[in-house]
């Protein structure tokens, strides 16, 4: 059992806490879908809208779908792959950009006042890189395992929606070389161009991948020494919160994606591990749409979009709670006094 008290030291902690996922909830699936036909609409007429409040509400353990109480939050951390040269931005725009969400001035700060969701951010150890994985493993054992238990302390057993945003520079890298090591192919599938960086950076960006994951290559067994070897402190933090989302049975919006290279971690132990999770948006990133194929999802939207800190989920939220209220609250045929279609 999940105990918040006694958080997980070591990755064969978190091995052992992915071995009892709980399921979704029999009896208020049974109960969305026993309510849905008498709602005042044809049958299936809102697409996934249906599709998204039956998922809430098997999650949340609830007949009655709820998206009023969402939480973002942006984990930040520092890549020691930027020492390669990999982004076009350096990698004090970290430290920059935290003072600037603290400040309300980022985008995701003006997309959760839009949609009236609650934002967080949580520096993990951000004035610490991690070693630089072209190099050496990103962390030991036990400091991947300290970032992902402070990301499971960020969500709490009663909120609606968990969304897992991030910053880090340099972690489109760690991505692709995590999407690399979890389904093969080659580093060409799996590496863009991030923030922006020109051609001839993205040739040594794709060369820094394909090595990395031939370098750790005998040490990655599973998914949680592929994350320890070629992830950074802010994607295991993203990995801890949507494994301790699942033991809460909180749903979670994923974002682009370095928070879908975070969840792939889990489902790469366990397919069934991001069953409580959908994808907010495809990136425009091109290893995303590769990667969300792999994970077996399909985006709610697709914006173009780039720019992580959770944005393109966060801009989900609306559509979560048009569904929910749809579901709760629309008449039913009886009440309304609606004709039923003709029996065929
Ligand atoms: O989420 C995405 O799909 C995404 C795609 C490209 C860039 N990012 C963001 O840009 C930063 C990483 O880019 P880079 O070029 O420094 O690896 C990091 O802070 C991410 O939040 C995010
Ligand atoms: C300015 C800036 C803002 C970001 N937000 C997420 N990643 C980012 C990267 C940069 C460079």
């Amino acid at each position: 059992m999940f105990d918040p008290k006694h958080p997980p030291q070591n990755l064969d902690d978190i091995r052992a806490l992915m071995a009892e996922l709980p399921k979704a909830d029999e009896t208020a699936r049974e109960a969305v879908i026993a309510r849905e036909p008498h709602l005042t609409k044809p049958e299936g007429s809102l697409g996934r809208l249906e599709e998204i409040s039956l998922w809430l509400a098997e999650w949340q353990g609830n007949p009655r779908p709820r998206a009023s109480r969402p939480r973002v939050t942006i984990f930040a951390g520092s890549h020691g792959v930027c020492d390669q040269g990999v982004s076009a931005f350096p990698a004090s725009v970290n430290q920059q950009m935290v003072e600037n969400f603290i400040n309300g001035g980022a985008a995701i700060n003006q997309i959760c006042k839009a949609v009236d969701a609650e934002l967080r951010v949580m520096e993990v150890a951000l004035e610490i890189p991690t070693n630089d994985f072209s190099r050496e493993a990103a962390m030991l054992d036990e400091d991947c395992a300290e970032a992902m238990a402070f990301g499971m302390s960020a969500v709490e057993t009663g909120l609606d929606v968990f969304v897992p945003g991030e910053m880090g520079i340099g972690n489109t890298t760690a991505a692709a070389a995590i999407s690399h090591a979890l389904f093969g192919g080659t580093p060409e599938d799996w590496t863009g161009r991030g923030t922006g960086i020109d051609d001839s950076t993205l040739a040594l960006k794709t060369r820094v991948v394909g090595d990395a994951v031939i370098l750790h290559r005998n040490q990655m067994r599973d998914g949680l020494d592929v994350l320890r070897c070629v992830g950074g402190r802010e994607i295991a933090a993203m990995a801890g919160a949507i494994l301790a989302a699942r033991l809460q049975r909180v749903p979670v919006v994923l974002d682009g994606y370095v928070s879908c290279a975070a969840a792939a971690i889990l489902h790469h132990i366990r397919h069934d591990a991001l069953d409580h999770c959908l994808v907010g948006h495809l990136s425009s990133e091109p290893g995303h749409r590769n990667l969300v194929e792999k994970l077996g999802k399909k985006p709610l939207l697709d914006f173009n979009m780039r720019l992580g800190e959770g944005s393109g989920a966060a801009l989900t939220l609306p559509l979560l709670r048009a569904a929910a209220a749809c579901h709760n609250d629309m008449a039913t045929f009886e009440t309304a006094h609606v004709s039923k279609r003709e029996e065929d």
